[in-house]
């Protein structure tokens, strides 16, 4: 079977095309959480480290390194993996080449609340993933380059990773901004800093025009390091384990099965769908899951469980001037100039400038934690109109659904089964609708009014047997058609000591196996209010240094 997989990616002579027997760290995954992992674990001299990538190359594809291509990437075979939910098919891209989902994500830099990293120590009861202790973490990878934030006590300058505040360069982006605050919003200069709150303009991970994906940020600069051995095109299909001890992996790469063997610790970072699926093939799971499909147990534990991912209906709306300029031969032609001599123009960035936060209940709005993100977006995602159209996408940021992953069957090609089940509980729809609610202002406010934004663009037959607009019409509307903000994590989740809901343990280990580790957004016990890449950086980061201080 494996004789099919892909291998199409760029195999650069850069890349490791024998493996040796041994090394003394194996990390399975090149994505945002492994490249951070084979950057740091590298410093050391002393140690030997493999990393293992089931997708190729990313340099040399414009698409992956051109912020303004990004929706193009669809078009560029094997640059992601696309698995499907159910029992609705959402699709559920996830990078497959260096950088993982960093090479093809929408690059909004997002950490999330305080909040957030207190309520992990509070559940795990370990101080270390509070908001003291990941601030040092953040700013460590953090490149940011715009001169005002780079000086604040929130943000690091001399890290890996290049962050970009995004200006509102258009009337409507200056519109959207103009808007929320017509609604009361506060303009929140910073919402990666004090409190998340408000409205701002977006952060992203881009560096002069171009994206800083975690390949870009930590392989590219270190790929000669001779302790450093990095496999592209290579499939690892289980970790090998004996007497509750990892040893090593079963890698497939060019046809042929390699058993590479580990000296020290293996850290599986092939993210919240893969790194379970991992687990459960080498016999680490719910042991009436794998024995139902053969698979000998090692070890009984909740892996695939506690899938969270934040969802969301969008409302899109017509606009008479458009929100993207689009694109007649000249303008495309001149702008793929100024952006191959520059780095500037509109090819250098998404269009996504400027993010809002909000809570609705009195005691999140007291504590400043964000219930709602809206994501704008200057084009219709359901028509992919780049012109004349816009989308709010209001989405609730902790969802209280849980979903679960589970293995189809034992060949480790076949993708596993995802079910999200996306508003299972009903607070996640009635915060979707509290959204929609907004976004309907904001489109009747005298700023965007002013741009002509006019009816509907998505709402169209559906939901017809209710009346237009009443609560009832609103929430078939939000449940008829829920999307992913592509944030899958929990599936792996970090708990206390006797945490029966836990597959880790707050270091990272996988209970009961020595030498194994997760790291990656699996590991999140809660999703963050917000994006997951800088989340999964962070959480790459600390791995990184329990690895290197042994606890
Ligand atoms: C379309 C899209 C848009 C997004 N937009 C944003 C955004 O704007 N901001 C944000 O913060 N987050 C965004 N995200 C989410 C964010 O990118 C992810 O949460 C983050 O990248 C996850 O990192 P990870 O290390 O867990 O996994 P990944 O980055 O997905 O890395 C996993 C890696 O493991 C490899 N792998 C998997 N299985 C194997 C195997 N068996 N053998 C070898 N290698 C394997 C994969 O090929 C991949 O490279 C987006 C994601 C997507 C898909």
């Amino acid at each position: 079977r494996y004789l099919d997989y892909p291998a199409s990616l760029n195999n650069g002579s850069q890349f490791v095309q024998r493996p040796k027997e041994t090394y003394d760290y194996i990390i399975v995954g090149a994505g945002s959480a492994g490249s951070v992992l084979a950057n740091r674990l590298s410093e050391d001299a002393h140690v030997t480290v493999l990393l293992v990538e089931a997708g190729g190359d990313d340099s040399g594809i414009p698409e992956i390194s051109t912020p303004g291509l990004t929706l193009a990437l669809d078009t560029i075979p094997d640059v992601a993996r696309t698995f499907y939910t159910e029992p609705m098919k959402t699709k559920w891209p996830r990078g497959r080449a260096l950088g993982g989902s960093s090479s093809i994500n929408y690059m909004n830099y997002v950490r999330g609340s305080k909040h957030d990293f207190d309520r992990w120590a509070n559940y795990t009861k370990d101080p270390s993933w509070d908001y003291a202790h990941a601030l040092p973490y953040f700013k460590k990878s953090e490149k940011m380059t715009d001169p005002e934030l780079k000086q604040s006590e929130f943000h690091g300058g001399d890290g890996q990773l290049g962050v970009t505040k995004m200006e509102a360069r258009s009337s409507f982006s200056s519109s959207i901004l103009a808007g929320f605050q017509d609604l009361g919003f506060i303009y929140n200069q910073d919402y990666n800093g004090r409190t998340m709150n408000g409205v701002g303009k977006a952060q992203t991970t881009i560096e002069n025009g171009i994206r800083s994906s975690t390949a870009r940020a930590f392989l590219h600069p270190i790929l000669n390091r001779p302790n450093l051995d990095i496999m592209v095109n290579a499939f690892v299909q289980k970790v090998v384990i004996k007497d509750k001890h990892a040893e090593g992996v079963e890698v497939i790469f060019q046809n042929k099965k390699y058993v590479v063997k580990s000296n020290k610790e293996i850290i599986l970072s092939a993210g919240a769908i893969q790194s379970p699926q991992i687990l459960m093939l080498s016999g680490v799971g719910p042991k009436k899951h794998l024995e139902e499909l053969g698979i000998p147990v090692v070890v009984d534990l909740p892996v695939g469980q506690n899938l969270q991912d934040q969802v969301y209906s969008a409302l899109e709306f017509h606009i008479k001037d458009a929100a993207v300029p689009s694109f007649p031969s000249l303008r495309q032609w001149l702008s793929h100039l100024q952006y191959k001599f520059f780095h500037t123009g509109q090819l250098s960035s998404l269009g996504i400038d400027i993010m809002a936060f909000t809570s609705v209940s009195e005691e999140m709005k007291q504590m400043g934690w964000p219930e709602i993100h809206f994501i704008i977006v200057p084009i219709c995602f359901t028509s992919m109109e780049v012109s004349n159209c816009w989308t709010c996408v209001p989405y609730s940021t902790r969802p209280a659904s849980r979903g679960y992953i589970q293995l189809k069957s034992k060949d480790p090609f076949d993708d596993p089964v995802i079910v999200p089940n996306y508003f299972h509980q009903k607070v996640d729809a009635e915060l979707n609708y509290e959204g929609l609610k907004i976004c309907q202002k904001l489109s009747q406010t005298k700023s965007l009014k002013s741009l002509g934004t006019s009816s509907y663009h998505n709402v169209g037959d559906i939901c017809k047997q209710y009346q237009f607009d009443s609560q009832e019409f609103w929430n078939c509307f939000i449940r008829s058609r829920p999307d992913t903000v592509f944030h899958p994590t929990g599936t792996c989740k970090m708990g206390f000591s006797g945490d029966p809901s836990a597959v880790l343990d707050s270091k990272l280990r996988v209970i009961g196996i020595k030498a194994l580790r997760v790291a990656d957004a699996s590991v999140m016990p809660f999703l963050v209010s917000g994006n997951t890449n800088a989340a999964t950086i962070m959480i790459a980061e600390q791995a990184s240094d329990f690895i290197k201080n042994q606890s």
